[in-house]
C-alpha cells in the first residue's frame, strides 16, 4: 500500500491507515471437471471490489483469464506464487491511476481446480472516493460512498464486468 501511495504521490501512512485493521475476506473456489468446458464459466467475468487481492491458484491448473485490450489473456500458474489483482476500491482511491482488472475462471475438461482469493478491504468507518490529495489539482472522477454503501450496491449486483466502478464513475 505504502509503495503504491508512493507512486501516486501521496502520503503513504494516509493510504495504509485506510487499511490498517480492514475488512479481510477469503474465498475459495472448487472448480469441477467439466465435458462441456468451453460451455460454462467458472466464475462469470468481473472485477473484486476489493482494494487488493491475493490470488493463489492452488493445484496449478489453469482458469484464471484476465482481459486485456478486449481479448481474455490466460494466467499461468506460477507455483507457490500470489497473483496481486487490483480491486474497484483502489481504482476509485487512485481516482483511475490503478485499474482494476477485469477477470474470470474458465473451467478444464478433464481436470479439477482450486483458487483461493484473500480480498483485502479498507476498514468499516472509511469513505471509498478518491483521495483529497489526488483531487486537489485533478478533478475527481469517481463519486465518494462510505464503505456500508458500497458494500450494499456490490452484494445486491450481479458478477457483471466493472459494475461498481461504472456505478460511481462522474
Ligand atoms: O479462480 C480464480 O482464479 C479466480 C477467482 C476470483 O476471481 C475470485 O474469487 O474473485
Ligand atoms: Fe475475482
Amino acid at each position: 500500500m505504502k509503495l503504491m501511495a508512493n507512486n501516486l504521490g501521496t502520503d503513504p501512512e494516509m493510504l495504509a491507515s485506510v487499511f490498517e485493521d480492514g475488512i479481510q475476506g477469503i474465498r475459495m473456489n472448487y472448480y469441477p471437471p467439466c465435458a462441456e468446458a468451453s460451455k460454462v464459466y467458472g466464475l462469470a467475468p468481473h472485477s473484486d471490489a476489493t482494494g487488493l487481492t491475493l490470488l493463489l491458484q492452488v493445484n496449478e491448473v489453469e482458469g484464471l483469464q484476465i482481459k486485456r485490450n478486449e481479448k481474455w489473456v490466460p494466467v499461468k500458474p506460477i507455483p507457490a506464487s500470489f497473483i496481486i489483482n487490483i480491486g474497484d476500491m483502489m481504482e476509485i482511491m487512485s481516482n483511475g491511476e490503478y485499474k482494476s482488472i477485469e477477470h474470470r475462471a474458465v473451467v478444464n475438461p478433464e481436470k479439477e481446480r482450486l483458487s483461493i482469493a484473500a480480498f483485502h478491504n479498507p476498514k468499516r468507518c472509511s469513505q471509498i472516493g478518491p483521495l483529497p490529495d489526488l483531487t486537489k489539482t485533478n478533478k475527481a472522477l469517481y463519486k465518494t460512498v462510505s464503505f456500508q454503501e458500497f458494500m450494499k450496491l456490490k452484494m445486491s449486483s450481479k458478477l457483471d464486468g466493472k459494475f461498481m466502478v461504472k456505478k460511481l464513475k462522474l
